[in-house]
């Protein structure tokens, strides 16, 4: 459950704004002033801090320093009155996520914690299977997960660096790796992002109509042009523009994309209006685009102004630490689709899926979990709602024609104690299955010593 602090000296206030979050299933602690909110730092780490900008003996301003030096990964939400609000700005400059000013909506705040929480989860990483205090639920909701692998702690330190700058960045990653939703992290963490993400399938906008596609039309300019039309540009005008496929543009849609970018200007086809753009672009692609620029595919000029900074998204071949991770991350989101309650993988799923190269990527294993939750009857996923070819999968090194289901299970819970020292918790974490569990396994097999 997200943690959250509420600074306020308005003690009905601030017990009326406790209630409301707690229903919302937050879990919300509150301070009526500086001190005793020192006090609850020191005892736990909150993802979000909602505090007054004025309270007594200090300001929230001041707080927000030292929470950011201190404590990087907690959001913090300043509440102003309206007199407060360049007080407010000036915050953001230092560092707090948002405001919001009083009286405000409960819509608005849940809104603004929701926003805040999506930051928090790109900047921390959390294991939804190990660590009790982020439950499972909680974490599918977010759309962005960090892994737990080098590359994955990687990509994300980079995603850090670059987020808050105009940078244009150019991602580059197999089909399926999350190209797209790692744009849409950059944007998230930037200070862009109350304004709009806009994502273009470069390949899949038809030629002809592309030009129009991009910088819109006035009514009459062509056959079929029935109305005035905003292109994605002007609609993603003050954010950030998403170009995914970026090398199937053809030769005379990058020449208009590199003079819009080094304008920084548009017209509507038909139109002598010019339109000024205030945009980021975030590119993507599966294609190796030096390689286009060298064949005389790609313009060399376009390459350089979009690859400003570039990003690998790695494939899931190289963060197999990550695999389990993201299972059960898309484990928790398929239970919520499909309304099922499957809680965790057998042992041998879960080597199944460790072994399988995932071709496809995040693509294909949010699918193949999707599917097998749809099989699975009881709370527990076995291989035989997994889709074959995952099964048999010929990178597969345990064979499980060898053994029986429950004495592969048996084997690999002896395994683990053993590994353990007899320490059933450290099993539990070997197992990557809940101590509970554990505990009725070793019944169920007479595992006792
Ligand atoms: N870090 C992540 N956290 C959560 N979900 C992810 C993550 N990365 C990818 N996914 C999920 O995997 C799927 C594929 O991601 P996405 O569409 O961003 O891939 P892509 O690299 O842009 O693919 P393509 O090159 O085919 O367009 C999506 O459903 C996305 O939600």
């Amino acid at each position: 459950m997200p943690k959250i602090l509420i600074i306020e000296d308005d003690t009905s206030f601030c017990q009326m704004l406790q209630k409301f979050l707690t229903r919302h299933r937050f879990d919300v602690s509150i301070s009526y002033s500086l001190k005793e909110a020192q006090g609850k730092l020191r005892e736990s780490i909150f993802d979000v801090i909602l505090s007054d900008v004025r309270l007594p003996k200090g300001d929230g301003v001041v707080l927000l320093s030292k929470i950011k030096e201190e404590y990087p990964q907690t959001q913090v939400i300043l509440m102003t009155g309206y007199a407060d609000v360049k007080t407010a700005v000036n915050a953001m400059k230092k560092g707090a996520f948002d405001y919001v000013t009083k009286p405000f909506t409960p819509d608005e705040i849940l809104s603004v914690i929701t926003n805040a929480l999506n930051i928090v989860s790109l900047k921390e990483y959390r294991n939804p299977a190990i660590k009790k205090d982020a439950p499972r639920e909680e974490t599918s909701k977010r759309y962005f997960l960090v892994g737990e692998s080098e590359s994955s702690k990687k990509l994300q330190q980079y995603m850090n660096l670059v987020a808050p700058t105009n940078m244009s960045v150019l991602l580059t990653g197999e089909s399926g790796t999350g190209k797209e939703v790692t744009a849409k992290a950059i944007h998230q963490a930037s200070n862009r992002k109350n304004q709009s993400f806009m994502a273009v399938d470069c390949g899949a906008i038809p030629k002809e109509i592309a030009t129009s596609e991009f910088f819109g039309h006035v009514k009459g300019s062509f056959t079929g042009a029935m109305e005035d039309k905003i292109g994605h540009f002007e609609a993603a005008n003050g954010g950030t523009l998403f170009l995914d496929e970026v090398g199937n543009l053809s030769y005379e849609h990058q020449i208009q994309l590199l003079r819009a970018l080094q304008e920084r200007k548009i017209k509507r086809v038909g139109s002598t209006k010019e339109i000024y753009l205030d945009l980021r672009i975030i590119a993507a692609t599966n294609d190796n685009l030096m390689e286009a620029v060298e064949k005389g595919n790609f313009r060399e000029d376009l390459y350089h102004r979009l690859n400003e900074f570039s990003l690998e998204v790695p494939s899931l071949r190289d963060r197999r630490e990550d695999i389990l991770l993201f299972a059960n991350y898309f484990l928790d989101k398929a239970n919520k689709e499909l309304n099922k309650e499957v809680i965790e993988f057998s042992v041998e799923t879960k080597q199944i899926l460790h072994n399988y190269p995932w071709p496809g990527n995040l693509r294909e294993m949010k699918n193949v979990i999707k599917r097998a939750v749809l099989f699975t009857e009881g709370s527990i996923m076995y291989p035989d709602s997994i889709a074959e070819e995952v099964v048999q999968s010929p990178n597969r090194t345990v064979q499980p024609k060898m053994f029986s289901k429950s004495e592969f299970e048996k084997e690999s819970i002896l395994n683990a104690l053993k590994q353990a020292n007899f320490n059933k918790s450290k099993a539990a974490k070997i197992l990557q299955i809940t101590r509970k569990t554990l505990y009725n396994k070793i019944k169920q097999y007479h595992l006792e010593a």
